[in-house]
């Protein structure tokens, strides 16, 4: 049986990464909105949007804090942003809805993401995704690391120094493979399984194009920094 330690810097890694997970939230103000405004499909569209655009924000504040990345050449930084946000925020939310946010905000949440112009066909595999997420039963560690692999994703539109990047997401595999292994001894595939999560992450990412696509149609507004980082 290989004996799997974490090392000193692997800890410390781990430490600063999730502490920023957990520092970076959205605002109380903005996710107690969800309990108060009304339920129209326009009011759904505008409170989702108002808290897309505070996740980009708390997404970036998050990045900032991947030990190595602001050391990576300032346009593949953007590009990495740009190409793993849409992902990064399934994940986030995913992780809400398994969460169990205080009483009833998860079943609000819900009603509004089903109630705000986005068609059955991307709602199905989003809310299996989001049980998918729910039942790995991940620890923070677990999620933080996840959404840096993430983000730390070399093969993004526009990246020139890939290399660099696949260096740093290395690192963060190797940490989170050995956090699997001492989290869940019993199940020796829990790494693979976490891994699988970031394909059908890319299928959600596809899906979303296409959302974005008929919300526009359909003459929906974005915020300037959703348009930015969106290309919509
Ligand atoms: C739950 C959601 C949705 C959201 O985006 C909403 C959207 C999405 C879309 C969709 Cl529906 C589902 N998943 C990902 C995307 Cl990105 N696609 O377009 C839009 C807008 C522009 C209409 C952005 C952010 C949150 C979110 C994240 C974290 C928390 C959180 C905490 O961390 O404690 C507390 N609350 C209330 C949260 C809400």
């Amino acid at each position: 049986k290989e004996k799997v330690e974490i090392t000193k810097e692997q800890q410390a890694l781990m430490k600063i990464i999730t502490d920023a997970y957990n520092r970076h939230q959205i605002p109380q103000d903005v996710a107690k909105k969800l309990l108060q405004d009304q339920y129209s499909a326009e009011e759904n569209f505008l409170l989702l949007t108002e808290m897309a655009t505070s996740q980009v924000q708390v997404l970036v504040e998050f990045t900032k804090n991947i030990p190595g990345f602001l050391s990576l050449d300032r346009e593949d930084q953007i590009a990495l942003l740009k190409g793993s946000a849409v992902e990064a925020m399934f994940l986030r939310s995913a992780q809400v809805f398994s969460r169990k946010m205080p009483s009833g905000h998860t079943e609000v949440l819900e009603e509004r993401i089903r109630k705000s112009g986005i068609s059955e066909e991307f709602i199905t595999p989003m809310f299996n995704f989001y049980k998918s997420i729910g039942e790995l039963h991940m620890v923070q560690e677990e999620q933080a690391l996840l959404t840096t692999v993430t983000i730390l994703t070399p093969d993004r539109p526009y990246v020139k120094d890939q290399q660099a990047v696949e260096r740093l997401q290395e690192t963060m595999l190797d940490v989170l493979r050995k956090l699997c292994v001492l989290q869940h001894p019993q199940e020796p595939q829990y790494f693979a399984r976490l891994l699988g999560r970031l394909t059908e992450l890319r299928t959600l990412s596809h899906y979303h194009t296409e959302m974005l696509a008929s919300w526009r149609m359909n003459d929906h507004k974005f915020t300037p920094l959703l348009c930015e980082i969106w290309d919509v």
